[in-house]
């Protein structure tokens, strides 16, 4: 459905050197700097697949959903969408996908909701009968009729997500690009925002691609991350895989019934406060149960605990935090 392969973006950014020395020299010898926001990123994406594309600020992750949307061309690489290049075939396969940047609205501002859709459903030449039918099936997902006489610029930030959605989906497109589309919204809107993603996924086969910082949106969605920094591919892979090659380790936790914890030859004391020890072990050198006998010998135990590395630790990683 989707090949990106061997995909560049670089942005030129014109510098100049400070004071009207600076701004002379500027005009005559203009400096320019290169950012390499993306470098030579590579995978495949089949139908009907929910792809979360995560990585830190400034990883390349909106450039590249740009350039997978059309938005920006590539400055190497290309995009295939259904085997069509987008940048050369932009025309054709922009009706076969739908975008939503949850920063930014492609609703008008100066028309109610319902005429932007009618103004799409012009742009995109879709027939009544077809646009009332997409029309009704979103509304049972979204409930987006009774705003549809709301001008758009008086939506609230929920609202407004929401008629972005469904504009995004109006015309039946097999990809749907999400750009941070939980971005700001409440606890309620959020989870309208995620049932939509999974109905249309799940009823439509829509194959859907987001950006997210959100671990809510990764959990609740994405059956498959790809994980980018600096441009670079990181990881690419379902959660539980990546979860093992970038934590192959568990913590394990032990009360003692005073404050001296013994030391385990497989296994690192991490952390102690007071009777309570944290000792981090991989997961296939040795067992839990195995480091709880040893140190059972050594001193006695009150109670034990396991923590898994879960995807908020991988978050921390993956982001440095
Ligand atoms: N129009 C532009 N001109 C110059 N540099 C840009 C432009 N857009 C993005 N960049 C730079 O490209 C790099 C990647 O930016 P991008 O917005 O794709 O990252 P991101 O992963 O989406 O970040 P965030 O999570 O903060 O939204 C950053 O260094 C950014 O400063």
């Amino acid at each position: 459905m989707i090949d990106v392969e061997n995909l560049c973006k670089d942005y030129v950014l014109k510098s100049k050197e400070p004071g009207l020395k600076g701004a002379m020299k500027g005009l005559v010898k203009p400096n320019h700097k290169i950012i390499h926001a993306v470098k030579d990123l590579s995978f495949h994406i089949d139908t009907g697949e929910i792809v979360g594309f995560i990585g830190p600020n400034g990883a390349g992750k909106s450039t590249t959903i740009k350039m997978m949307s059309g938005i920006l061309t590539p400055t190497q690489g290309q995009v295939l969408i259904d085997g069509r290049n987008i940048s050369k075939h932009r025309k054709e396969v922009v009706k076969d996908i739908g975008v939503v940047f949850g920063q930014r609205s492609q609703l008008n501002w100066d028309l109610r909701l319902g005429e932007s859709f009618e103004l799409l459903k012009h742009i995109y030449q879709i027939n009544q009968k077809e646009y009332d039918k997409t029309l009704d099936e979103l509304d049972q997902i979204l409930g987006i009729k009774e705003l549809l006489d709301k001008p758009v610029r008086q939506m609230s930030l929920g609202q407004r997500v929401k008629g972005d959605l469904v504009a995004s989906m109006i015309h039946s497109p097999k990809v749907l690009f999400l750009d941070e589309p939980t971005i700001g919204l409440d606890v309620s809107a959020k989870y309208a925002l995620r049932k939509f993603i999974k109905e249309i996924n799940k009823v439509r086969h829509t194959t859907v691609i987001l950006t997210t910082h959100d671990l809510g949106d990764i959990q609740e969605l994405c059956e498959r991350l790809i994980v980018i920094n600096s441009g670079v591919l990181m990881e690419d892979g379902n959660l539980s895989e990546i979860v093992d090659r970038i934590a192959p380790y568990k913590t394990l936790v032990v009360e003692y019934y005073d404050e001296v914890a013994p030391e385990h030859t497989r296994c690192k004391l991490i952390a102690q406060d007071g009777n309570v020890a944290k000792y981090r072990f991989m997961k296939n050198d040795v067992t839990a149960a195995e480091i709880i006998a040893d140190l059972s010998k050594e001193k006695k135990i009150k109670d034990v605990s396991i923590e898994e590395t879960g995807i908020d630790d991988i978050i921390k990683i993956v982001y440095g935090a």
